[in-house]
């Protein structure tokens, strides 16, 4: 399985703001990868520095296992991608739109290729209406046949259900899924609502504050029988440093010196505490926080967000 993306230590600093912060993840071919993190947790940068609309200030990005700031172009070629509102022309028609985009990017088209690609994003039939009068769901369907056109490997939807309706959200998901199945396309989409793509991610990584604190299957991440543990000691990078060495290392979700997040199960916890004490770590808290679930609901309302895990 060819990793499509893979991204090492990427930071971007705005200024006083560390808006992505030594994030570090991969995308395997075939996924449908789900990137979520609440308002202003960074997705949208690490989107931009991926599509090189802005440069990062730290770390590297390899798509198709080529470094992104070396073959720009050649790898742009192979990506297609929806970010804020897609920009169309209203007073144009969505074949018309689409037949625009296909003349800009230089790829050989023909009316029946068009239609087709309208067809799929369920268009076909508004093809020859105005932009102007769509909807805001059709508007980002037609953003995704636009950045469909080169017929790309990989695809990055930014936010795609954004200020769109129940139906609008299922129109898009459904897109996702006929992307991936059908059309073997990889996918990068974000979100801020872990309910719109918790269905259709094969893998998800939540981020906040930039930085990475969970990643894995939905299988994984929301495994009933798993807790997120949130370890405090006295000492927060001695004891990462041995967790790090130790058979707990599995266990770990985030690194970072306020506090030690773990994943496990209940009946394991006893062993975890046992384990502290014996490698003299001084511990001031370790507390179960429910399901990871719950957890990312709270970490992505932002309303009862947990004070340990603020900076
Ligand atoms: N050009 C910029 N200059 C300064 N700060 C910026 C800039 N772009 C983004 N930021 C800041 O970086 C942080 C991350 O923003 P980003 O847009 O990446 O978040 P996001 O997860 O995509 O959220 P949203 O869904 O609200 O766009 C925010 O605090 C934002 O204000």
């Amino acid at each position: 399985m060819q990793e499509i993306i893979k991204v090492t230590s990427l930071t971007k600093q705005f200024r006083n703001l560390t808006a992505v912060d030594d994030l570090s993840f991969t995308v395997q071919e075939g996924d449908v990868y789900g990137f979520l993190g609440q308002n202003g947790a960074g997705k949208s940068t690490t989107i931009r520095m991926l599509l090189t609309l802005i440069a990062p200030t730290k770390g590297s990005m390899e798509l198709f296992g080529y470094n992104l700031q070396q073959h720009r172009i050649e790898i742009l070629r192979q990506v297609g991608a929806v970010i804020e509102k897609p920009d169309m022309y209203g007073y144009l028609s969505a074949y018309e739109n689409l037949k625009l985009f296909a003349k800009l990017s230089g790829i050989k088209y023909s009316q029946q290729t068009l239609m087709q690609q309208l067809e799929m994003v369920g268009l076909a039939e508004r093809a020859h209406d105005k932009v102007k009068t769509f909807s805001q769901g059709m508007k980002q369907r037609l953003g995704i046949a636009v950045a469909l056109v080169h017929d790309p490997k990989l695809i990055i939807l930014d936010e795609p259900t954004n200020g769109l309706d129940p139906q609008g959200i299922a129109d898009i998901r459904n897109l996702i899924l006929h992307l991936s199945r059908e059309l073997k396309k990889t996918v990068l989409v974000s979100s801020h609502l872990l309910s719109e793509i918790e269905q259709v991610a094969t893998r998800l990584l939540i981020i906040d504050k930039g930085k990475k604190l969970v990643e894995g299957t939905s299988a994984e991440l929301f495994d009933p029988s798993q807790t997120i543990v949130e370890l405090d000691t006295l000492n927060n990078t001695a004891c990462l440093q041995l967790l790090q060495q130790s058979e707990w290392n599995k266990a770990l979700q985030q690194q970072r010196n306020h506090s030690i997040l773990l994943k496990t199960s209940r009946d394991q916890l006893p062993h975890l505490h046992k384990w502290l004490v014996q490698q003299n770590i001084d511990v001031i808290s370790l507390q179960p926080r429910h399901t990871l679930e719950d957890f990312f609901l709270q970490v992505t309302s932002g309303k009862q967000y947990v004070e340990a895990f603020t900076d």
